[in-house]
């Protein structure tokens, strides 16, 4: 399906011979290529459909693959009417600006639902309505094209990427059945300041957007959309940066793809998520994908609450080489970063006590429900999150996080090709996967953005 993840493009061949040199491997399987096949995704398949859940967003929704030539207003009765730039009209206003100005009139009264339900206000400080979160986006959100595999978010999860400095519980936007009050939608929204091409704008970002799947394509999303649009207004915001899997009528700012390091190769293969090709055994897939126990970067240690201020200053300086970034505060890094198992995972280099600190790298943690597998429950996948580098070459540090990752257990390793990323990824042996990640404004015009210069990552 257009817009979906469909196949790897494979790398240069793998070296077991022990030639000593560092060649690139690929993880993927190259359907044209028999010959280059080492080990790909998602086995059943003559094509691999799908390598991530995270370049799987949307899956379900085949009334937004759109071509080129139709698309006018009138096919997307929502996004035609929307501050947005549409893939369709090739026209662009005035760059690095906004489509309509902060001085609209913003309606006081919430979106009108259908009379079954009523709109809820999470709080996410009661356990009681994470759980219910928690289990909608367990049971609806994204799944890959076969059903084989469900973003299972953690509670934990949940409350740090829902609760960073400055969130707010409007902006934790629920439906609920008036009956029952079961949890049946919700979409998100949380603050952040965005450099867009050396402006300085403060944006929210927006994310979980869930609809049960008994109601779907019955036009909930867009009541979802226009109400957190109408609570982010309010507040006096009126841009919004986001992320799909899929293809929106929307023009993306960037196209970004999702890389795969298999640590637990044994377990993707039982699971399928990857697969033995025929010049592979489970032997030679163990030995390629080992690494060793312990990281190699000399002063490299958990990251503290007390480096949050040395570590905002190195990361901001280091974002401030991409178009498309983030800007921290300190209080920021110390929610985002601070160390949690099984939420985030952050190591600095310091390289003695008494100097300052040189580096940095991170990742999360999403696990997945594996669907109706009788052995395993859960995939369990980190991403590369936020890193910066002055003196630790990044593929090290990169390696390190590998090492850091398969010693907490985690079965692959994702990273997009954003930032500096892709110069390191093959080396890593991270196989290409082919589904896109695409990154949208709302209300901000722009040109694209090309993907090594994006220094946005987004849960
Ligand atoms: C200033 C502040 C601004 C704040 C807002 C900024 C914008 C934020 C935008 C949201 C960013 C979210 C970021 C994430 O969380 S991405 C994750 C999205 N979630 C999932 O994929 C979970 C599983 N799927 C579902 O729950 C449903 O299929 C969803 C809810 C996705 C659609 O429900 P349903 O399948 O029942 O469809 P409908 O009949 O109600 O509505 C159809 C209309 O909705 C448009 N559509 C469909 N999917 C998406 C999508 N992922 N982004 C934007 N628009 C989408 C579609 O083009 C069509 O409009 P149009 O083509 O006719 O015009």
């Amino acid at each position: 399906m257009e817009g979906q993840p469909s196949s790897f493009v494979s790398q240069s061949q793998n070296d077991l011979s022990g030639s000593g040199s560092k060649k690139s491997v690929s993880l993927a399987i190259d359907p044209k290529n028999q010959q280059t096949q080492i080990e790909g995704m998602y086995p059943s398949k003559i094509m691999p459909e799908i390598t991530d859940l995270r370049s799987a967003k949307n899956l379900s929704h085949d009334s937004v693959n759109i071509s080129q030539s139709e698309n006018p207003e009138s096919i997307h009765k929502f996004w035609g009417s929307q501050p947005i730039l549409l893939n369709s009209n090739n026209e662009l206003s005035e760059l690095n600006s906004p489509i309509i100005q902060d001085s609209i009139a913003i309606r006081e009264q919430p979106f009108t639902l259908s009379s079954s339900f009523e709109w809820s206000e999470l709080d996410l400080t009661l356990d009681c309505e994470i759980q219910e979160l928690y289990e909608l986006l367990c049971e609806n959100y994204v799944e890959d094209d076969d059903h084989m595999f469900r973003f299972a978010y953690s509670k934990q999860f949940l409350i740090w990427a829902l609760k960073p400095p400055g969130w707010l519980s409007e902006f934790h936007c629920g439906v609920r059945v008036k009956t029952s009050h079961k949890l049946v939608a919700f979409i998100s929204a949380v603050p952040a300041q965005i450099f867009v091409k050396g402006k300085l704008k403060q944006m929210v970002e927006i994310n979980f957007l869930c609809v049960h799947e008994k109601l779907r394509n019955k036009r909930v999303a867009p009541v979802l959309i226009r109400e957190i649009t109408r609570r982010v207004n309010l507040k006096g915001i009126f841009q919004a940066v986001f992320t799909s899997g899929a293809k929106l009528p929307n023009r993306p700012v960037a196209v970004c793809r999702y890389w795969h390091r298999s640590l637990n190769p044994k377990k993707l293969i039982e699971v399928e998520f990857s697969y033995l090709t025929r010049n592979m055994t489970l032997q030679r897939a163990l030995k390629l994908y080992k690494l060793p126990e312990k990281p190699i970067t000399p002063g490299l240690r958990k990251f503290k609450l007390s480096d949050s201020k040395a570590v905002c200053d190195g990361l901001n300086l280091y974002l401030s080489r991409f178009e498309l970034c983030p800007k921290f505060t300190e209080t920021d890094i110390s929610h985002w970063l601070t160390p949690h198992e099984g939420i985030i995972y952050s190591w600095v280099v310091q390289p003695t006590p008494s100097e300052p600190i040189t580096d940095m790298i991170s990742f999360y943690s999403i696990p997945s429900s594996v669907i109706r597998h009788p052995k395993h429950k859960h995939l369990y996948t980190a991403y590369l999150f936020y890193y910066f580098t002055t003196r630790t070459l990044f593929q090290d540090l990169l390696y390190d996080a590998l090492i850091l990752a398969k010693s907490n257990n985690f079965d692959v390793f994702n990273a997009l090709d954003i930032m500096e990323n892709k110069s390191v990824l093959e080396d890593l042996k991270f196989g290409m996967g082919d589904g896109n990640l695409q990154y949208f404004f709302y209300n901000w015009c722009c040109e694209n953005i090309a993907t090594d210069n994006v220094g946005l990552v987004l849960q």
